[in-house]
């Protein structure tokens, strides 16, 4: 049974019973309030009390704070390792622990949310789910579709890195390459669901997707109390203000005492989120972005992050101010040295939407905003093996031998 108590509206405060509402709040014409899902904390508690003995399984090891009524889709999201980082802590001058999303079972955290809104689909009789996507979202939901036995439409802007657009085919989905951006996608998608009664995952109006992402802030609440800082890229936003959600709920249940502060990371490339911080920060609206208007022109190596209309932006900006938190820009050599940074120090291969989150920390110790010393979770969101051609830009050339060892160096 769900401890769920209602879906209250993110820009109204109105509740909903779950059964009376699919998506955002009916009084704002699909233009924000988003839902929030609310428990029963007090039944909660008493539920979870036996689970935080054990360990770390899935994330449906926090079933009862998941808006799902049994036999949930499973393939293995959540429960990932919180890695020491002693090596990439030295060249970055912090006490760095990285928490790895790269093995999640389609290699982003994104499977995370579409766990939970696969499962909701296929408890509400739905038989196709659809979302628009940068690339992990759509590997994410395709998998968790042929896990679950439905059918999947996934919208993608064209230009994606191959490898993004082949995983969700190979998992059964149908892919729709748009002639446009990320934003001009989700426009299409949510039409196109809407008109056609497909399921839509994308958490920009799905109140479920996020409810899976923010069993990470469970696990780093978990994992790493004594944090001083999760550091996160920023895309729609939604990921980061998942994990806030996650952490400030272990808190409320005093499973922790204190949660860290939130570092949000974006591209220069793609600034709408840091823009309204700022502005939001500086109470004036020089680079404000109202929720829905239109600023073409994103664009960074960064893919995944490569949103010029973020969703979420309003949530992920509540997220830091709440945390004590604060946002960067970064450039994309500034990524690709930190992508290169991150796999030569720890072994982790990321992309660059998460490898922006370790150029951020760079940045962040720079201008002061992080102290030396302090201790910093860096969310590695997404494997870098989706996207090669990006991690070209960062490696050196291979060296060309002959069956002979002719062309050897000497000095290797
Ligand atoms: C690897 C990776 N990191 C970060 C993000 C940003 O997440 P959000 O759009 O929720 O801010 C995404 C979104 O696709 C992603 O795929
Ligand atoms: N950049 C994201 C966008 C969709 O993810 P969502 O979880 O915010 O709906 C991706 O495609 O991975």
């Amino acid at each position: 049974m769900t401890l769920v108590e209602a879906l209250a509206c993110e820009r109204c405060g109105r509740r909903y019973a779950p059964a009376d509402v699919e998506y955002t709040c009916p009084e704002h014409d699909g233009v924000g309030g988003i839902l929030d899902v609310r428990y029963e904390y007090d039944a909660v508690s008493d539920e979870l009390a036996g689970v935080l003995d054990g360990p770390i399984g899935d994330l449906w090891t926090y079933e009862p704070l998941l808006p799902v009524d049994g036999d949930p889709v499973r393939l293995g999201a959540g429960g990932t390792d919180l890695l020491d980082a002693p090596a990439l802590g030295d060249a970055l001058g912090v006490d760095a622990l990285v928490k790895n999303e790269t093995t999640n079972p389609t290699g982003s955290n994104k499977d995370r949310g579409s766990a939970v809104a696969v499962s909701r689909a296929r408890q509400q009789g739905h038989e196709v789910v659809a979302c628009a996507s940068t690339g992990n979202a759509a590997a994410s939901l395709a998998g968790y579709a042929a896990r679950a036995g439905l059918d999947c439409r996934i919208f993608v802007p064209a230009d994606l890195p191959e490898a993004k657009a082949v995983q969700p085919r190979l998992y059964g989905a149908t892919v729709l390459g748009v002639d446009g951006t990320y934003a001009d996608a989700y426009e299409l998608c949510r039409e196109v669901s809407a008109e056609r009664g497909w399921y839509n995952r994308n958490a920009a109006m799905n109140p479920y997707a996020v409810e899976g992402k923010r069993t990470l802030g469970f696990e780093l609440a978990e994992q790493a109390p004594a944090a001083d800082w999760v550091v996160m890229p920023m895309g729609n936003g939604c990921s980061l203000a998942g994990v806030w959600k996650g952490l400030r709920e272990f808190e409320r249940l005093g499973v922790v005492d204190d949660t860290p502060r939130l570092l949000g990371v974006q591209a220069e490339g793609a600034t709408a989120i840091y823009d309204r911080f700022v502005a939001e920060s500086d109470d004036s609206d020089a680079g404000a972005f109202p929720i829905g208007e239109r600023e073409d022109g994103a664009d960074t190596t960064a893919d995944s992050i490569d949103v010029s209309v973020p969703h979420n932006a309003g949530k992920a900006c509540r997220a830091l101010v709440e945390s004590g938190g604060d946002a960067v820009v970064v450039s994309d050599d500034e990524i690709l040295d930190a992508q290169r940074l991150l796999g030569e120090c720890e072994g982790v291969f990321a992309e660059p939407a998460s490898a922006a989150a370790v150029a951020g920390v760079r940045a962040a110790v720079e201008r002061g905003t992080v102290a030396p010393g302090e201790q910093v979770v860096t969310v590695a969101t997404g494997t870098g093996l989706k996207d090669s051609a990006s991690a070209r830009e960062a490696v050196d050339d291979v060296i060309s031998v002959d069956a002979a060892g002719e062309g050897l160096p000497e000095d290797l």
